[in-house]
């Protein structure tokens, strides 16, 4: 082979070497070495024969006819190729006669001492390269199993380095290329990791700079091959000229044309250096050029295939990209919506802050207004400051001129204590005389003192005959109870009630002296009036204290010793509870006689302490259905709701205490208030029942019964005296009281005691052998009382319409003076008997109804009257000394008042 030869045919090769391995930029320049190192390796051999396609050279026509090439040779070639591990390539392709082609590049570029196709196992290259770059071919862009976006980071990396890139085969790059897009495709992911994409653009971004390249070098190659055609034309135009003119020259010549064809085409297998040179070169020339073309046609229509992929893929992008921009438009407006409400709080905040800022702006401005006038009183107390020491200077002055005249004064006043000292021994010379005096007086009072203390002892005498003047005062008084009586019997008309309305009123005249005036309109004329006369007559403005006035001396003579019953009697509801009691929740003024009673004995207890001490107990019982219960028993037994008082017994053995029910509760009372507590326990314990005729009707008599014990200090006598004040039940006619059953009982159990009271009494003013105290419990209890002195108070209440009053005294049998016409006293079974008993009221009282009187009689009744009336006085005298003598700091000689 000649050196220009060779040269054009190195030109040739590696003009077609890069032609077909982009980016391998093999130069002519490059020494033989550089080829051979760049060339050796096994992936470029594998890539130019990839790259040589089935047939090309049959088109050519080359090798129709070609009897060399033979099997065993071609499999001695895959063999050796096989051997080297050169991947992708096919024993079709070897058959179908490519082998040629690479062997005369080989050949050509003399990169080994390569003869024959027995020689390529010395191409075989070092394991490691092999190894290596085979590895990243299929590990880098062919993945099996793994996904792109799951690659690890340093591998994207790798696949991205311009070396790798470059050294890939556009099939590989394509490949990765339509990878991805599948997986994102498959994924339905809307964005690739960001790496994934880098590499994509990389990939595409390597496959356009491929295809601008390719499009270059088929541009220049095109030109190349034109200007090359060209250059042959002439030749071939040259070379049949020259053929011509020699065959014009040698005869037989068209043989020989074809003998040395076909010697050319042996020896082209066998050993191609054998033939021409020239011919041979222009051979291989024509058949790469159409292999060239046919393959770069080939290589457009796949580019064009490929571009119209990357069309489509772009429009996929594209859509995915519209999709993502409106999802991005989406979310935009979303986040707008958030902002515009963001903005919204932002601007009620902002508000907020300006008016906060504006608060604080006016707070601002009120502290630099405080702070002006701040600045102003500050101005004025400096200019009050300045005035101030103004002042001190001032009064510096005053005070300077004060002292001076002070000092003049002082000089003054000297000289007047000097005078009043003078004066003050001129004093004391006196007082010396005054004391002298005194001392003089004070003998003289001394005197006096002595005077006096022989007139308190004297006092005291008379206080020793204190004794003789209380027996004095008793019997005075049991002699004004003899000329009074010791029955006596009021009457008391108690006024209308608010809601009680009735027609008029029969009393028609209350006199001063007990008499009662009853008009009686049934009876005409001399009977229509009927007169009574008790000891005393209560009209209905009566108090409580006249009533209790007439009784006090009764109540009085119980510390001396007697016993005193006193009765309230009368209809239900005609006011006895009033009289005796007093109405509920009653003040001092209301109190009735119970209360004032012992009031009074605790008064004139109280006087007489010093001489007898007295010691008051309290009783208190009710007689219901002629059963003794105590009211002040501590152990009341409650037996279905009711209260089920102590029942007692009555004695009838005579006690000196007169003590008539032993077994009641005695309760000692020191005070009003002790009395005032018990008495309230006893009346709430009393039974209250109700009738038809009043709501509230006592159903029982209360004996409240106080018991008086006197210790003479002196004498050490003991005396008794009992006080009953008996508040008896009201007493109506069975049949007007409209009641049955136990009702009925109890209102004859009430008539039968009162009927027993009548006969007891009646029998007393008969002095009667046999008195039937007996009969009733309540005579029974009363009886140490009713034996000596009692007081019967007759409570009548103005006769109300139906009451009937009218109507008895029509029916009274042995009535003979008529006075049985008006009292509203009611009718019980024994009517009679009661009527009985105020006559003998009556009677008592010293009254004879309408009977006239002697007028001896007058002249002793109004001598003993003044006789009582001098008592009275001499008692009160008494008395007063008794309380002047008790207190000697008051003592000064007193003359009483009635006597001066
Ligand atoms: N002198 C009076 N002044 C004013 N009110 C009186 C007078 N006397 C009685 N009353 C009133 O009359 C009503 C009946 O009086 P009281 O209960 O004392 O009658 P009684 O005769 O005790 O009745 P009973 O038998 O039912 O107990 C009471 O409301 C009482 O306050």
């Amino acid at each position: 082979m000649t050196p220009q030869f060779y040269s054009k045919k190195r030109e040739l090769v590696i003009e077609w070497i890069n032609s077909i391995l982009p980016g391998f930029n093999l130069t002519t320049e490059a020494s033989d070495e550089e080829l051979r190192a760049r060339l050796i390796d096994g992936t470029v051999l594998c890539r130019i024969l990839n790259t040589i396609k089935p047939n090309s050279l049959n088109e050519g026509g080359f090798l129709e006819n070609s009897s060399v090439l033979q099997s065993e040779n071609v499999k001695r070639f895959s063999a050796a190729m096989d051997e080297m591990g050169i991947p992708r390539f096919e024993l079709s392709d070897l058959e179908k006669g490519s082998m040629k082609t690479v062997v005369n590049c080989l050949l050509a570029l003399k990169i080994h001492s390569v003869s024959s196709v027995d020689d390529l196992s010395a191409l075989k290259p070092s394991a490691t390269v092999l190894q290596h770059d085979g590895h990243k071919f299929h590990d880098l862009f062919q993945l099996k199993q793994e996904r792109y976006d799951e690659l690890p980071v340093t591998d994207i990396l790798e696949m991205m380095e311009s070396n790798n890139l470059d050294n890939a085969p556009t099939q590989s790059l394509l490949n990765a290329v339509y990878g991805i897009l599948d997986e994102s495709v498959e994924t339905k992911k809307d964005e690739m990791t960001h790496l994934v994409a880098c590499l994509l653009r990389k990939l595409v971004q390597e496959i356009g700079r491929r295809l601008s390249t390719q499009a270059d070098h088929l541009r220049s190659q095109n030109n190349l091959y034109r200007a090359r055609e060209e250059k042959h034309q002439s030749r071939i135009r040259e070379l049949e000229a020259a053929l011509a003119s020699a065959t014009r020259h040698i005869p037989g010549s068209a043989d020989k044309k074809y003998k040395k064809k076909e010697h050319f085409l042996v020896f082209n297998f066998i050993g191609l250096e054998l033939l021409p040179s020239d011919s041979l070169a222009g051979i291989i020339v024509n058949l790469e050029m159409e292999e060239k073309r046919k393959l770069e046609k080939q290589e457009m229509m796949k580019l064009v295939k490929e571009n119209e992929n990357y069309i489509h893929e772009i429009a996929e992008l594209k859509q995915q990209v519209e999709i993502s921009g409106m999802m991005h438009k989406f979310g935009s407006r979303e986040m707008e919506v958030q902002a515009k409400a963001a903005i919204t709080v932002l601007q009620m905040r902002i508000k907020d802050l300006e008016s906060l800022l504006a608060d604080s702006r006016n707070k601002v401005k009120d502290i630099e207004s405080l702070l002006s006038d701040s600045r102003n009183k500050v101005k004025d107390l400096e200019s009050l400051l300045a005035d101030s020491r103004n002042k001190v200077k001032d009064l510096e002055a005053s005070f300077d001129s004060k002292c001076q005249s002070w000092s003049m004064k002082e000089k003054i006043y000297q000289s007047s204590i000097d005078f009043q000292l003078e004066a003050m021994q001129n004093l004391r010379s006196t007082s010396k005389a005054v004391k002298q005096e005194i001392m003089e007086t004070k003998k003289s009072y001394s005197f006096e003192f002595n005077h006096l203390e022989s007139k308190l002892k004297a006092l005291a005498d008379a206080a020793g005959n204190y004794h003789e003047v209380v027996a004095e005062n008793r019997k005075l008084f049991n002699e004004l109870q003899d000329l009074k009586g010791n029955i006596r019997v009021y009457c008391r008309i108690r006024p209308f009630l608010p809601g009680e309305t009735g027609k008029q009123p029969v009393i028609e005249n209350i006199s001063e002296h007990g008499q009662l005036v009853i008009a009686n309109p049934s009876r005409p004329g001399k009977d229509g009036q009927r007169l009574f006369k008790f000891n005393k007559v209560f009209g209905p403005n009566a108090t409580q204290g006249d009533v209790f006035s007439d009784i006090q001396p009764f109540v009085r003579s119980v510390v001396d010793g007697y016993n005193v019953c006193i009765f309230a009697y009368g209809q239900t509801g005609s006011g006895k509870t009033y009289t005796m009691t007093g109405p509920n929740g009653a003040t001092e003024e209301e109190w009735g006689i119970n209360y004032q009673a012992l009031n009074h004995l605790f008064r004139v207890s109280q006087s007489r302490r010093q001489h007898i001490l007295y010691e008051v107990g309290v009783q208190m019982v009710e007689i219901y259905n002629e059963q003794v219960r105590d009211l002040l028993s501590i152990d009341v037994i409650v037996i279905f709701g009711f209260l089920n008082l102590h029942t007692v017994g009555i004695t009838t053995i005579y006690q000196p205490n007169g003590l008539a029910v032993p077994d009641a509760s005695m309760h000692p009372v020191l005070s009003t208030s002790d009395v005032l507590d018990l008495m309230d326990t006893g009346f709430k314990n009393r039974s209250v029942g109700a009738t038809a005729l009043n709501a509230r009707s006592s159903r029982s008599h209360s004996i409240v019964t106080v018991h008086v014990r006197g210790n003479d200090l002196k004498t050490r006598a003991v005396l008794y005296g009992n006080l009953h004040l008996v508040d008896l039940a009201g007493s109506e006619r069975v049949d007007r009281s409209e009641v049955t059953g136990d009702r009925l009982k109890e209102a004859q159990h009430i008539n039968k005691s009162l009927s027993s009271l009548g006969d007891v009494i009646f029998a007393l003013s008969k002095k009667s052998p046999h008195v039937p105290y007996r009969n009733s419990k309540l005579t029974q209890i009363l009886q140490s009382s009713l034996g000596t002195s009692f007081i019967f108070i007759l409570i009548l209440q103005k006769p109300s319409p139906g009451s009937g009053v009218k109507k008895m005294c029509s029916n009274r049998s042995g009535n003979t003076n008529g006075s049985s016409d008006f009292f509203s006293i009611p009718r019980p079974v024994r009517i009679t008997k009661l009527w009985v008993l105020l006559k003998f009221a009556e009677r008592v009282s010293g009254v004879e109804l309408g009977a006239a009187r002697s007028s001896k009689e007058e002249k002793d009744k109004r001598e003993l009257m003044e006789q009582i009336v001098s008592l009275k006085d001499t008692i009160v005298e008494k008395d007063e000394v008794i309380n002047r003598l008790k207190s000697p700091k008051d003592v000064k000689p007193q003359i009483p008042q009635h006597h001066r």
